[in-house]
């Protein structure tokens, strides 16, 4: 089923409306159509009467009912075309409207992994672009769609019916035209396609330099990612060429054929009135129904090339729909029946990330509930990986990952996720006042309890200072802030949220030597009775954890106190002497 006919037979709730508008267009077209009959009508009397010397009064007394019709007829096709694209956009918005909902809430179903593989830009011109396309076409192409195909018909009807040699002779020239639209049509699809991706990569290439600029004139690489700019932006103009190729062909197309018509109905039609096979009115019919025709060829022409594009649009727009979304098959809830809350199992654990590239075997650890453990490795050695794990944003391809003897794949997302909380190394902070920013993970939360959290996380004092306090609005991801505000903003955001687990990658990373050893106090606090899991950068972190995981390529190499480890002699031991003589671990 190509993506326009799945789109049709999706918004049948909408086919009631769909009737009425057409009904409402033909009886438009039907209008337009009996006009210049009537036209006709009135040369055919002016002339007659001017050869037959009758004066002005008596001409018009004999055509003064045809322009009553006549004028009736306008303001009928007026008022019939208003309401019938009226509606239309009323019934193109709220179809639109609903793929729209349908695709961002998928968006949120969707597995980690698939944001990995997609480019952000790729996937925002698919939200906007393409959907915009899709509306374009819905309020504006298919009542003009509708309209034009009426309006031919009627036009070629009147045509035969007054003259079915002409009319035949006409129809033959439209036939022609049909048959190379139909052709540039389909053209604009591939061309469109090409288009649409090469829109995705030039912005997912501009996101990364306007998100990346401090790297990049760090690095002073600005003429090497402007270069790389520049190759996706010409991509980019060779694509909207080609599609300009397409859509800019159609017009001169339609003019051409259309001056031949009308250039037949000239000779013919002149001979045929020398031979008084015709009038001369029914001639002037013949042109305004030729200009009926050729005006809606074009248009709908235009139409169904960017029918041909909301298509290909709609084809991208349903590959986000159609991937299948993450399924929560757990319905267990977690603590409700443990007596050591927070203790977690991993039972001979295989991950990959790919399941040809299995990068962790056969992992076996025991968080006792309530213990603080460190996790410390070299850079790449899997250390945000187990706690992902732990999150289950990835599943595992074998053995068993237990949060109080229950297996994480059997409880309920919404219920791992209310037990474990993060606090990551990026502070993610969305457009909203400080409060939301601290309040996302219990929106209920009293700005009492907002105040109590930011005090514990050292974020009140700062807070205060500012203009707006707590009502202060965060803007472009928290931008007006500093890199250690908008991490104790989190860190608020996680005490607030209480989970029973407590993942921290390297929160007070970013957080200065001062503030630090004050959250770190407050930390001891709230940590206690809570399982906290630390991705350990720090000798802080290290000296307070109940005991440390050493993670060296997907393997957990040691595991036991700072003491223990270091008595041993091995990695851990390397990994500290390194630290203490000034390296991070
Ligand atoms: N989404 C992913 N897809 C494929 N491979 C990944 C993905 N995330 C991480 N990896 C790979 O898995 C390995 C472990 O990465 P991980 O992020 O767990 O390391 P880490 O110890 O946390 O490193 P760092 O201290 O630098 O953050 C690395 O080789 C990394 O390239």
């Amino acid at each position: 089923m190509s993506p326009l006919h799945r789109f049709l037979m999706e918004s049948k709730s909408q086919w009631g409306w769909l009737a009425l508008l057409i009904l409402e267009l033909i009886t438009a077209a039907m209008f337009e159509v009996s006009a210049p009959v009537l036209l006709g009508k009135v040369v055919d009397a002016i002339v007659s009467g001017l050869q037959t010397d009758q004066d002005i009064n008596t001409i018009f007394a004999s055509i003064d009912t045809i322009i009553l019709w006549l004028i009736a007829i306008y303001g009928g096709h007026a008022l019939f075309t208003y309401f019938g694209e009226y509606m239309m956009a009323s019934i193109g918005s709220k179809t639109v409207l609903a793929l729209r909902t349908r695709m961002s809430t998928h968006l949120y179903s969707l597995p980690i992994e698939y944001f990995h593989d997609h480019q952000r830009g790729d996937l925002l011109s698919r939200l906007t672009s393409d959907l915009d396309a899709v509306a374009e076409t819905i309020g504006e192409g298919v009542p003009g769609l509708v309209s034009a195909i009426i309006g031919i018909i009627g036009a070629t009807a009147m045509m035969i019916w007054i003259s079915p040699m002409l009319g035949i002779s006409i129809i033959a020239i439209i036939c022609i035209g049909i048959l190379c639209l139909t052709w540039l049509s389909k053209r604009a699809r591939r061309v469109y396609l090409k288009n649409q991706s090469a829109l995705g990569a030039f912005n997912s290439g501009i996101e990364e330099i306007v998100v990346g600029k401090p790297i990049i004139q760090t690095f002073g690489l600005e003429e090497t990612t402007t270069n790389q700019v520049n190759i996706l932006n010409d991509n980019l103009f060779k694509s909207m060429r080609s599609a300009a190729f397409t859509s800019q062909l159609v017009e001169p197309l339609v003019k051409f054929l259309n001056q031949i018509t009308y250039c037949l109905v000239a000779i013919q039609g002149g001979l045929m009135v020398l031979r008084g096979s015709i009038s001369i009115g029914d001639i002037q019919a013949f042109f305004l129904y030729v200009g009926q025709v050729s005006d809606p060829l074009s248009r709908s022409s235009y139409i169904l090339t960017k029918f041909q594009e909301t298509s290909a649009a709609l084809g991208r727009i349903y590959e986000v729909i159609d991937t299948p979304s993450e399924i929560d098959k757990g319905n267990k809830t977690l603590g409700d029946t443990t007596t050591h809350p927070g203790t977690i199992d991993f039972e001979h654990v295989d991950f990959g990330y790919t399941p040809s590239n299995v990068f962790m075997k056969d992992i076996n650890i025991h968080i006792p509930g309530g213990s603080m453990v460190a996790i410390v490795g070299p850079t790449g050695a899997g250390k945000s990986t187990l706690v992902n794990l732990i999150m289950r944003f990835y599943d595992i391809i074998n053995g068993r990952i237990t949060i109080d003897g229950i297996d994480i794949r059997d409880v309920s997302r919404e219920s791992l996720h209310n037990t474990v909380g993060m606090v990551l190394q990026d502070a993610w902070i969305f457009t909203g006042t400080i409060a939301d920013n601290i309040g996302y993970g219990k929106p209920n939360a009293s700005r009492e309890e907002i105040k109590y959290v930011a005090k514990l996380a050292m974020a009140d004092h700062f807070i205060r200072t500012l203009p707006d306090g707590y009502d202060t609005v965060l803007k472009r991801g928290g931008d007006d802030l500093s890199q250690g505000q908008r991490q104790l903003i989190t860190i608020a955001r996680a005490f607030l949220a209480d989970p029973t687990i407590l993942i921290l990658d390297e929160a007070t990373a970013n957080v200065d030597t001062r503030t630090e050893v004050e959250v770190q106090k407050a930390m001891n606090t709230l940590l206690k009775g809570r399982t906290s899991i630390v991705i350990a950068h720090r000798l802080s972190t290290i000296k307070n954890a109940d005991f440390l995981l050493v993670v060296e390529n997907g393997t957990i190499v040691e595991q036991g106190t700072h003491h223990e480890l270091i008595e041993r002699g091995g990695h851990y031991k390397e990994l500290y002497e390194n630290y203490a003589a000034g390296m991070t671990l």
